[in-house]
């Protein structure tokens, strides 16, 4: 691996395919590390597809060259466990893959981050213990350490999850729709502490549908549309209505609150 990389991700003109279509389509894209990126599109676009490329759960079509259609981190191969040490990922996907094992406990999912594995199988051990439950404290959860993860409640594994992406300090956090069961006072907690940890040098990329997410530090937006890059610059540039609506196929609005939160509505 390069030692010092300066790029979390850089796609050259990377193609999925998924089923008959592809999903990214010949895309072009470079995430420095320290830029602070939001990803958005429509349902389809291809941002969940985007991530998972960057955690590789899904890979790209080779190009006829040898050149390396996928970096994470400066480099093309990646043993993926090790990989997975150095993201912390919070996606709608490791919550259902973590669901399916019904004996896990959270502290167990928290500990596993550090491996890149699902859960640590040494959570238990009274150091590791201590770290998880530290880990879960700052996400008001340490109450949850010995629940079994298959039996929260939405925010309550949501939280966990949060735990577990920021355990082991990592070059960058993967957040696909973080605030998703969360209520109103853990949402606005949320988006205080991921703004904070975006100030401290992590990586943030966000995948949303919902423009409220997008904390002050996220200064960069990735417009995808079937595939393709649509927009890809600061954010005011990119955050505009018309680019919103050709993203969306429909008319749609930016509204902004009193309290500068932004929100996407239907024009008219
Ligand atoms: N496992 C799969 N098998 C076949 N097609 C898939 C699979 N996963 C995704 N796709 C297709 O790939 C395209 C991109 O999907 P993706 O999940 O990346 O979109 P998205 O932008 O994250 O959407 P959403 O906002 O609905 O979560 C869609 O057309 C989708 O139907």
């Amino acid at each position: 691996m390069n030692r010092s990389p300066a790029h979390l991700l850089e796609l050259d003109r990377a193609t999925v395919r998924r089923g008959t279509r592809a999903a990214l389509d010949a895309l072009d894209l470079t995430i420095p590390l320290g830029r602070h990126t939001a990803i958005l599109g429509a349902n389809g676009s291809g941002k969940s597809t985007l991530m998972q490329l960057l955690t590789r759960e899904v890979h790209p079509l080779a190009h006829a060259d040898g050149r390396a259609p996928v970096r994470v981190l400066g480099a093309h191969r990646w043993d993926v466990r090790s990989l997975r040490g150095q993201l912390g990922i919070v996606t709608q996907r490791l919550h259902e893959d973590l669901r399916t094992l019904p004996s896990l406990t959270a502290g167990a999912v928290v500990a596993g981050a550090r491996l890149g594995a699902i859960a640590d199988a040494n959570a238990a051990d009274p150091a590791l213990h201590a770290r998880a439950l530290a880990a879960l404290q700052q996400m008001q959860a340490a109450h949850l350490a010995r629940r079994r993860y298959a039996t929260l409640s939405a925010g309550e594994a949501r939280r966990v999850l949060l735990a577990r992406a920021l355990f082991h300090a990592p070059a960058a956090l993967l957040l696909d729709e973080p605030s998703s069961g969360l209520d109103v006072v853990a949402r606005a907690q949320l988006m205080t502490r991921i703004g904070a940890i975006a100030r401290a040098g992590t990586t943030l990329v966000l995948v949303t549908h919902h423009l409220e997410e997008l904390v002050p530090e996220i200064g960069h937006v990735v417009l995808l549309r079937a595939g393709r890059v649509l927009a890809d610059g600061p954010r005011e540039q990119v955050l505009t209505d018309a680019l919103l609506s050709q993203a969306y196929d429909a008319p749609v609005r930016i509204r902004t609150d009193a309290d500068g939160t932004l929100a996407l509505t239907m024009a008219g």
